[in-house]
């Protein structure tokens, strides 16, 4: 793994009205780094990942983003995005757009680039993902776990720095969890900068490099994933997985 940082949070605070849900969180994610943040419901988990493309403002301190600040708004701010690759739990594709339209419109949009190109990137990566027999149908006509993979075609077609997914597997029926969690853990062995928000542990044991564990707005420990399970050194983080790894 490259040592250099890409993602820095540096003394981040961010308030919802009364509730200090990220409080003097302190991150950075190295190039081709695979990090995984966990920790109870509420915890400000998606937040933490929202806040990195800026989808979530902050209140205070400060986020690099390869060596630059977040830009506020703008242009600027869309080139930050288009290089912060997001995956949401709930797909966000376009409805009335067909699988390839979906995986094109950023780089043809954003990108200016030729749709030729755009096109022949999107089918390679819809490829990738397994769905390219599909890329004329509407997203309505795919399942969640095919709708996942080609939101996180979509998200590559736009050659990201850094994918950020924010519970990705969480919609999914059961059945439909390996499949994404498959296309992820590739993505993590090609050398892919992620931030990874999930419940999925086994993904945290497997793919992460290292994992974060929050509760209550806070960083509470992070380490590589079998020194995290093996022996979590807090009691919020002994209680969390007690509670998830029954069995
Ligand atoms: N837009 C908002 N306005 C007000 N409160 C919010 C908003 N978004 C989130 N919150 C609150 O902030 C806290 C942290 O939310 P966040 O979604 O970051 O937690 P999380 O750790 O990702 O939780 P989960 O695992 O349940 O998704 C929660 O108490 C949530 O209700």
């Amino acid at each position: 793994m490259a040592g250099e940082d890409l993602i820095v949070l540096e003394n981040v605070n961010k308030w919802f009205g009364p509730l200090h849900v990220l409080q003097d969180v302190d991150l950075s994610v190295a190039r081709g780094e695979v990090v995984v943040v966990i920790g109870p419901s509420g915890s400000g988990k998606s937040t933490l990942c929202r806040a990195i493309n800026r989808l979530e403002p902050i209140d205070s301190g400060t986020i690099t983003f390869d060596g630059q600040p977040l830009p506020a708004e703008g242009r600027p701010l869309a080139r930050l995005r288009s290089e912060v690759g997001m995956v949401f739990q709930s797909f966000n594709l376009f409805a009335h757009k067909t699988i390839l339209q979906n995986v094109m419109l950023g780089p043809v949009k954003v990108r200016k680039e030729k749709a030729a190109v755009a096109r022949d990137r999107a089918m390679a990566l819809l490829e990738r993902v397994g769905i390219a027999s599909q890329a004329d149908k509407l997203p309505a006509q795919l399942s969640g776990g095919q709708q996942q993979r080609v939101a996180i075609a979509r998200a590559l077609a736009m050659q990201p720095k850094a994918l950020l997914f924010d519970e990705p597997t969480s919609a999914l029926d059961p059945e439909m969890v390996g499949e994404v969690l498959d296309v992820m853990t590739s993505l993590a062995k090609e050398g892919m900068t992620m931030v990874v928000v999930t419940h999925e542990m086994g993904f945290a044991r497997h793919a992460a490099n290292r994992v974060v564990f929050m509760a209550d707005g806070q960083l509470v420990e992070q380490a590589p994933p079998a020194e995290f399970f093996a022996n979590p050194k807090s009691d919020r983080a002994k209680d969390f997985l007690s509670k998830i790894l029954t069995h």
